[in-house]
């Protein structure tokens, strides 16, 4: 082999062709299937975004309509499905009870040894409809709560919502959770969808690869920033405390959990800047602008210190705090979130696929014998 050069973390290679999403970031534009994901954010819901990403189209009214009833036909989990809880310690982790959960779905799933594009879709939505029942139900059997059924007289986000919390959520509360819904819904290739892609890329199945890519999103460098980001401003109390807190991790050169990013390192992600106008609605609704405060000064902190900037699960952690998400159950809706994502992805891998199998520059010793 002759190029032997290392790209440590594989840093701006071009891993695939994709009509998926692409990330402008001179144009800071977050592309999906042709449209602005914060465009889109702002004047559509997570439905008819999940529509666009499955069917390849914005939908019509009496599209939406159908697709929904079709996302609300699949809310059910089997019957018994929540017992495997039952035998699993009451103290796991809330993203391994997801991943146990999807992998088990699996067997259920009477098409899933078939990987044609209209059984993958059919399971992408079935995975959409059954992922926010598992994610809130698997947190109330394991912590002793009794689950709370899926509601088809609300809309699917509003839904999701009462499942984790048990209250119909208000208008306010529905419009963001929708909101944030939609900006973790699709982003390009991060680490969980190329490990999807790269389970997919063997011909196995889309719950393995979605299995996968849940293991990858649980990552403090990844998805679980969001719930690291709470426990921090919950430790840091006020403006003055979160202060105190960062310069001492700073001296430490400890990493600050929801700042930076692979693609936008030297820019604001621009889904945090849409979290971030929706955290100020939310704070000024329940009386807690301090929130917004402490956020504002840890974002100035660490763009004056670092030249660093909030990404996403900088601001959608004290708004998931607001809407009375479980910290836990961050990552968890995060995943649930990008569902719609992972399925276009998978879909496309199969369509489309060549084994991912790269190689290795090898540094260790030869010509040892035994
Ligand atoms: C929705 C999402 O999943 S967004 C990502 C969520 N993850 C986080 O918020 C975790 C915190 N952030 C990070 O750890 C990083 O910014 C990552 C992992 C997201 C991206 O990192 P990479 O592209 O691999 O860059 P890398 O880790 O090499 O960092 C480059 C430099 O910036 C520094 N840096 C990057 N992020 C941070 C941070 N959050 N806090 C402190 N320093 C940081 C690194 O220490 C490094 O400095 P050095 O060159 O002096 O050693
Ligand atoms: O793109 C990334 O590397 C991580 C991220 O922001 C996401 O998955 O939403």
């Amino acid at each position: 082999m002759k190029d032997q050069t290392v790209i440590p973390g594989l840093d701006g290679v071009i891993a695939t062709e994709t009509d998926v999403s692409y990330l402008d970031v001179e144009q800071e534009e977050i592309v999906i299937k042709g449209y602005d994901l914060i465009e889109l954010s702002e004047k559509i819901t997570y439905i008819e975004l999940a529509h666009l990403l499955f069917e390849g189209t914005l939908p019509n009214k009496e599209e939406e309509a159908k697709f929904e009833s079709a996302l609300k036909k699949e809310y059910a989990l089997p019957d018994e499905f929540l017992s495997i809880y039952n035998n699993l310690p009451k103290d796991m982790n809330a993203m391994d009870a997801l991943r146990t959960g999807i992998s088990a779905l699996g067997s259920f799933d009477p098409l899933l040894e078939d990987r044609s594009t209209s059984a993958n879709r059919e399971k992408s939505l079935r995975l959409l409809a059954k992922i926010p029942n598992i994610v809130a139900n698997s947190y109330h059997k394991l912590t002793g709560a009794t689950p709370v059924e899926p509601r088809e007289d609300l809309p699917f986000s509003s839904n999701f919502l009462y499942m984790i919390t048990g209250k119909v959520p208000t208008a306010l509360e529905a419009e963001i959770f929708d909101q944030s819904l939609m900006v973790y819904s699709e982003h390009e290739m991060p680490n969980s969808t190329f490990t999807a892609r790269v389970i997919a890329s063997t011909q196995a199945d889309i719950y393995g690869a979605y299995t996968g890519a849940v293991a990858s999103l649980k990552g403090s460098l990844h998805g679980g920033a969001n719930e690291a980001v709470m426990y921090l401003l919950l430790e840091g109390k006020t403006v003055d405390g979160l202060e105190t807190l960062l310069f001492e991790k700073l001296k430490n050169k400890e990493r600050i959990m929801g700042f930076g990013h692979r693609v936008y390192m030297k820019k604001m992600d621009p889904r945090a800047t849409l979290m971030k106008k929706a955290l100020k609605r939310l704070a000024k609704d329940r009386g807690r602008e301090d929130l917004v405060e402490m956020c504002q000064r840890g974002e100035d902190i660490l763009r004056e210190e670092k030249g660093l900037y909030p990404n996403l699960d900088y601001y959608a952690a004290p708004v998931y705090y607001l809407l009375n998400i479980p910290i836990p159950l961050y990552t968890p809706v995060f995943f649930a979130a990008r569902a719609v994502g992972l399925g276009a992805h998978v879909i496309e891998q199969h369509d489309n696929n060549r084994l991912y199998r790269p190689r290795v520059k090898y540094t260790g010793p030869r010509n040892l014998h035994p």
